[in-house]
């Protein structure tokens, strides 16, 4: 009761329907990734109201951005990510940056801007470059084996480059490609938890245990399972501190924990060893298989449309050398679009979740009107308010966008066919893929390399075709491909060679 008269909730407008128990709660799993969202946000504007499951109180669902701006940008700490979400991440990975809140996260947050700076990305490119090229290496061989003409399962490929790139700038460690004992323990962990993530069940899963905590502390193996992540790397990256210990002199990488260990001698910061495992287990969680799935969804894309394909690889052709950091970075327009069309199109969180610490009140950007014809600013909300940010539907939506559903690349070489900044959100390109504010994601300048380092060189050497299975989007821990009836993620394409004097010899 208190609740109804003390919040604007009430005002804001929601779907009809929504199921006894499950309130509105699942209706998003029943569509492709981000098309309910994108219903109701069409349907009801900025602000949608749904119901919760379990009769929670109701839900707001949030696009209006001058309330993103408020709860990402203005007062992060007073949104919280909710426990559910933070003790999955807890067992994944540790008290990483990911998992904090509050001044800890704050303090930890200061500590790694820098190692994740502009200059010392451009320090991670050698490897970064070393990584993809081994890829198009053996790729390359697998096809000469297969007569030049073969279907590969893409992710198997994907996650294996990206474990191996964040191998190599997190701890100076070598997954070789999949080949490692760790690559393949990791591998199998990962498997387990995305088949369990992709059924009704890991749908489910999120919202029960919302609502239900207690669930989270039981002994459940599919929970338990879930910490092999954060051993495996642990192991591996402890390596590195005993090198430490018997020589500190010898720990020269330009890894990020080489990085951190020197920094720590030199006494500028003082992070504990327990710390320093944790943030390098999350940075491997956060960022290989978002990685992955992001290249999986836009290499599936140019397979089917050849034309943006063509026109991607004779950009790289015409280019005539090996671009250098600065080549990517500044003077391959048309890759530099594919990629922020490919991140706009398929951002790896394709929604996130906040819970109000306190009552407060949040300014709205388009005003609404309540049913006796006031028009509200802000709407007032209650401590515990859940509210879900649905990142793919805001990225793509066609209010802002005008053709958000499609993959345009050419819209990012004309800035008069973008958006005008007011009508979109303040992260990077206008769009949430990274969200944006003191928790928008560390990585996102190592992303982009990655994606445009990779594309390149596998657009540059191959020819991608679609081989007619019918492959959809679908959300498992993050935006995943699988096969349309079948398990786990999976994603064919059928390679050949570009011209041949493309061709990696
Ligand atoms: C396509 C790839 C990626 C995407 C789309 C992505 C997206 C995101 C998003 C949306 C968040 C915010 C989540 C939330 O607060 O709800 C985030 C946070 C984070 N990401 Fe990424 N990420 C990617 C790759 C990476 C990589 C490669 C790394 C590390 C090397 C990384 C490290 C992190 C960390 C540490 C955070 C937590 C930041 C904080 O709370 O201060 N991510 N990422």
């Amino acid at each position: 009761l208190n609740n109804r008269y003390t919040s604007d909730i009430r005002y804001i407008s929601r779907p009809d329907g929504g199921h006894w128990l499950w309130g509105h709660e699942l209706e998003p799993f029943s569509r492709l990734p981000g098309e309910t969202y994108a219903k109701w946000l069409e349907n009801h504007g900025s602000l949608v109201r749904i119901s919760g499951a379990f009769g929670h109180d109701d839900i707001l669902v949030v696009a209006d951005t001058g309330v993103l701006a408020h709860i990402l940008t203005k007062r992060p700490y007073a949104y919280p990510k909710s426990s559910m979400f933070r003790s999955f991440f807890l067992r994944i990975s540790g008290r990483g940056l990911v998992w904090a809140e509050g001044e800890d996260h704050r303090r930890m947050r200061s500590t790694l801007n820098p190692v994740f700076s502009a200059s010392e990305v451009r320090n991670m490119y050698e490897d970064v470059k070393l990584c993809s090229d081994r890829m198009t290496l053996l790729l390359t061989k697998y096809l000469n084996n297969n007569g030049g003409d073969a279907a590969i399962q893409v992710p198997e490929w994907t996650t294996k480059v990206a474990l191996d790139i964040i191998g190599r700038v997190g701890f100076g460690h070598d997954f070789d490609f999949g080949k490692s004992a760790e690559a393949k323990q990791i591998s199998t962990a990962w498997t387990k938890m995305l088949k369990l993530n992709m059924s009704r069940n890991g749908a489910m899963a999120p919202i029960v245990l919302r609502n239900f905590p207690i669930i989270d502390s039981l002994p459940i193996s599919a929970l338990k399972s879930q910490g092999t992540i954060n051993r495996i790397i642990t192991g591996l990256a402890e390596k590195l501190f005993v090198k430490e210990t018997l020589d500190p002199e010898s720990i020269k990488g330009r890894d990020l924990l080489s990085t951190l260990l020197r920094e720590n001698r030199s006494g500028r910061t003082a992070i504990s060893k327990e710390e320093l495992l944790d943030q390098i287990s999350t940075f491997v969680t956060a960022g290989h298989e978002t990685t992955a799935a992001t290249l999986n969804l836009i290499l599936l894309t140019l397979a089917q449309n050849p034309d943006i394909q063509d026109k991607m690889r004779r950009e790289l052709v015409d280019f005539g050398t090996e671009p250098t950091y600065d080549d990517f970075l500044a003077k391959l327009p048309y890759l530099d679009a594919v990629v922020k069309e490919g991140l706009r199109m398929f951002p790896a969180g394709p929604s996130t979740e906040r819970i109000a610490a306190e009552d407060d009140a949040l300014p709205l950007r388009k005003p609404i009107q309540t049913p006796d014809g006031r028009t509200l600013t802000s709407i007032r909300i209650k401590r515990g308010q859940v509210i879900i940010i649905p990142t793919m539907s805001i990225n793509r939506d066609n209010a802002v966008w005008g053709d958000g559903w499609t993959f345009r690349p050419e819209r990012w070489l004309s800035p008069d066919q973008l958006p005008a900044h007011g009508e979109t959100t303040q992260g990077w390109s206008q769009t949430l893929t990274f969200l944006q504010g003191p928790r928008m994601c560390i990585g996102f300048r190592l992303v982009i390399l990655e994606l445009k380092v990779v594309l390149s060189s596998l657009i540059k050497t191959f020819v991608l075709h679609d081989t007619g299975a019918e492959v959809e989007p679908v959300i498992a821990v993050n935006l995943q491909a699988r096969i349309v009836g079948e398990e786990g993620v999976r994603l064919p394409l059928r390679f050949t060679f570009a011209e041949p004097e493309l061709r990696v010899q």
